[in-house]
């Protein structure tokens, strides 16, 4: 059964005080990589809470504890937790959200100030930090309850949701409460279903439903020596300098074609054969696809069906930043006393944290001893997730699927994400159930990047496949 008309026709008529609602949202700068952004965060979970409630969903907040970052001890941001609807002879589809965003400072190459939503009425651009990555989606759940709260008209199911505030630092505490409320009797006990809308679609005209995500494992390598930082005219050439070390190190994990140079990690996943590599083949996607959302012509190769096993069924290392290195202005000429490289290797079946973690530290090691060095190094794991894959020919999919095709006249691409989110797999394990994946946003959106946007027509029409796939599950369910 379509969504009703009034539904879709609320949603048109109400498009600007929404994208209001997401210029609010994206006022709050919940980062919750950045210790000194936590009060941050918590605002955030309050001004959620506080919506959820004056739409008529009954909420309740989850203390998750406390945790250590980079020193300072800091309260966890709570989950919501949220239900409105029981009624028994209808499905129960739990809703997964995350309010926390990455960093972003205008100096890192921003064109607008990153938490102020700015609207470009030339391209329908909803430019900000969360727009896309993950406040948009969210707020297009709270759209579809607008339209049923104040029409007092009953949703088409039970909805239970789970939004939480760290998922962009390893989602912490967060396994542990999806598995106790997963139990008989637990908060999540009874869900039929589950959908996330927290990734993006492969290019920027065809929606998409995922059934793939890689899992990750977080590094930070620390070299240091130095009681302090020194005068490079003064130590130059007569010690042993944890910057070089750092460098040497971190030059034996990844080739500039990304191959993975840490033994064994490559060789874990079996190569593809001639009929998944066609399903690569059949999607929508072209190698512009990737060099538009880049922002330049950098793709590892010119073969589409390469690319996109790279970003879908290939594990990838990246090095994301030198924490103590200096990166300032000018040219000051000091030998840093201590420096953390930071990666991280995207993982997939049948990889795991627990498999892969063991691998990366035995060949730092023995990189590490090779260099004869007198400084001292330091491995630790930030955070990890495991990969997940869904079986998208399931009814969850299905009413996806339908609803797709009642607002965008389109089938969508069937889609596996290169990116992470960890809580998918405890969700599916914890619950027995399938879960889906329902993007808003476009493939060029710029999520973690510099002008993160969503595109208004995302957002709207969005807010319609959300509801209309709430409809599309009631009608399969009867
Ligand atoms: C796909 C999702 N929107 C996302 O961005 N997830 C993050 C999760 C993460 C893990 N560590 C830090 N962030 C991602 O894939 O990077
Ligand atoms: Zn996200
Ligand atoms: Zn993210």
């Amino acid at each position: 059964m379509p969504a009703p008309q009034e539904f879709l026709n609320y949603i048109d008529a109400n498009a600007n005080s929404f994208i209001q609602r997401l210029s609010d949202a994206v006022a709050i700068p919940s980062i919750s990589g950045d210790w000194a952004h936590r009060n941050d965060v918590l605002a955030m979970a309050d001004w959620l809470n506080g919506q959820l409630q004056q739409l008529g969903v009954e909420t309740q907040l989850s203390d998750l504890g406390r945790h250590s970052m980079d020193g300072h001890d800091l309260p966890l941001p709570p989950a919501i937790l949220g239900r409105i609807g029981n009624d028994a002879n209808k499905k129960t589809v739990l809703i997964y959200g995350h309010f926390d965003v990455q960093p972003a400072n205008k100096s890192d190459g921003w064109d607008t100030e990153p938490f102020t939503l700015v609207i470009d009425e030339k391209t329908g651009r909803l430019i900000g930090r969360g727009s896309s990555d993950d406040k948009g989606p969210i707020l297009g759940w709270l759209n579809v309850l607008q339209y049923h709260h104040e029409n007092k008209v009953p949703l088409p199911v039970n909805l239970v949701f789970c939004f939480e505030g760290m998922e962009e630092s390893g989602s912490e505490g967060l396994d542990e409460l999806v598995e106790r409320e997963s139990k008989k009797g637990g908060y999540f006990d009874g869900v039929d279903c589950v959908c996330i809308s927290d990734n993006y679609w492969l290019n920027t005209r065809t929606p998409a439903l995922t059934y793939g995500l890689r899992g990750l494992s977080y590094y930070k390598v620390t070299v240091s020596g130095p009681a302090r930082d020194l005068h490079s005219g003064v130590f130059g050439r007569t010690v042993h300098e944890p910057m070089t070390d750092l460098i040497a190190l971190l030059n034996t994990l990844v080739g500039p074609d990304g191959n993975i140079l840490v033994p064994g990690v490559d060789e874990m996943v079996p190569p593809a054969d001639e009929e998944e590599k066609a399903i690569y083949a059949k999607l929508d996607y072209s190698i512009s696809d990737i060099e538009q959302s880049a922002g330049a012509a950098i793709a590892l190769s010119s073969d589409k069906v390469a690319v996109l096993m790279g970003r879908m069924r290939e594990p990838s290392l990246s090095i994301h930043g030198i924490e103590g290195a200096f990166s300032g202005a000018g040219a000051k000429t000091v030998i840093p006393a201590k420096v953390s490289g930071k990666f991280s290797i995207r993982l997939v079946p049948p990889q795991t944290p627990a498999l892969v973690d063991p691998l990366v530290i035995e060949h730092l090691e023995k990189e590490f001893a090779k260099l004869n060095t007198k400084n001292t190094l330091k491995i630790e794991n930030l955070h990890g997730g495991k990969p997940w894959v869904a079986d998208h020919r399931h009814w969850n999919y299905e009413a996806a699927k339908r609803a797709t095709r009642a607002v965008y006249n389109q089938d969508p691409d069937l889609t596996r994400e290169g990116g992470s989110i960890p809580v998918t797999l405890t969700f599916a394990e914890s619950l027995g159930v399938n879960v889906c994946l329902l993007p808003m946003g476009r493939g060029d959106d710029g999520a973690h990047s510099t002008n993160e946007k969503l595109d208004r027509s995302n957002f709207i029409e969005g807010s319609k496949l959300l509801g209309s796939y709430l409809y599309e599950i009631a009608d399969i369910a009867k």
